[in-house]
């Protein structure tokens, strides 16, 4: 089987309006490529609850704010498409930056609030990127359904509240983080670390699923940041951009017998590691 890669808009359209007229619900996995298990994965649950799947792929420029970052980005059209082959995917829609950018596009979606914190205070700019072009992905594919990774867990709840308050007509399904066997989240950009540094990446998820153990067990919340931060910088991260515990759904103060998150950014080896995991503080 071979995945159909589809690039101008039009014939995207036209695949969709065929499906949608047979009464078929469609589901979008976005992505940027450079395939692993946790993409996989979104499309697993995509054609579990959707009738026809498209996956996109797309470096989307908005959302880098390091040019470097962006040209070093992995780009892998060739392998991602043998990847999702025995998937059954109904198209990959891979558009031109010139298509979804024209001379002249002006038009930029930011999410206040939950998109300020953490990846919003290190990466300005990026959030807007990412609103903007999920809901250009959305309008252009016109899914009923669309895919996100926990990994992601701020970029989910910035795509929750875009769709929310602009009443899009998509229902978003979060999907678990998924691991490698040592623990370390499942990322494109992991593809850069040195064996040396991949060797020893895990100590990042180890060092939070401990923090969220003990303070979910009782234990001091600042004394317990602080000590996980040192832990990490002693193993050789830097720098610890943030390892905040926050609401999970509001990423503002966290509360006692409220869903927490943990949330981190930490490089190694020149490469940016983001990852959280949950924490249920006691009452
Ligand atoms: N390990 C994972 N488990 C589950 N979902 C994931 C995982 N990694 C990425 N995803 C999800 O896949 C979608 C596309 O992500 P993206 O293409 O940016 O890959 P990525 O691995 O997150 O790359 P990077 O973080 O290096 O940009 C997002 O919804 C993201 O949350
Ligand atoms: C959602 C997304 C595909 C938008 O470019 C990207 O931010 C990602 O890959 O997580
Ligand atoms: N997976 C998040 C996309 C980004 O880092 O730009």
């Amino acid at each position: 089987m071979t995945t159909p890669i589809i690039r101008p808009l039009d014939d995207l359209r036209a695949q969709v309006r065929g499906w949608k007229s047979r009464g078929e619900t469609i589901g979008v996995v976005p992505t940027m490529g450079a395939l692993h298990d946790g993409h996989l994965s979104l499309v697993h649950a995509a054609k579990a609850s959707c009738d026809r799947v498209i996956v996109t792929l797309f470096v989307n420029p908005r959302q880098f704010n390091s040019a470097e970052d962006f040209a070093k980005y992995p780009r892998t059209e060739v392998a991602d498409a043998a990847l999702l082959a025995p998937l059954g995917v109904d198209a990959l829609f891979v558009p031109d930056a010139a298509e979804v950018y024209p001379p002249g596009h002006s038009t930029v979606i930011s999410v206040s609030g939950v998109s300020e914190p953490l990846e919003g205070a290190h990466r300005p700019g990026h959030f807007d990127g990412v609103a903007t072009v999920v809901a250009l992905l959305f309008n252009m594919t016109g899914a009923d359904r669309a895919f996100f990774g926990e990994k992601d867990w701020q970029q989910l709840l910035v795509v929750q509240r875009l769709v929310r308050d602009l009443k899009m007509p998509v229902e978003i399904v979060a999907c678990p983080s998924v691991r490698a066997g040592d623990g370390l989240a499942l990322s494109s950009r992991n593809q850069r670390l040195s064996p040396g540094a991949r060797g020893h990446a895990a100590t990042l998820p180890a060092v939070m699923f401990r923090a969220a153990n003990d303070m979910g067990s009782g234990a001091e919340i600042d004394a317990t940041l602080d000590a996980a931060r040192s832990d990490l910088t002693g193993a050789g991260f830097g720098p610890v951009e943030y390892l905040e515990l926050r609401d999970a759904l509001t990423l503002g103060a966290a509360l006692p017998g409220q869903p927490a998150r943990l949330l981190a950014a930490a490089w190694l080896d020149g490469v940016r590691l983001i990852d959280n995991v949950a924490v249920t503080l006691p009452d």
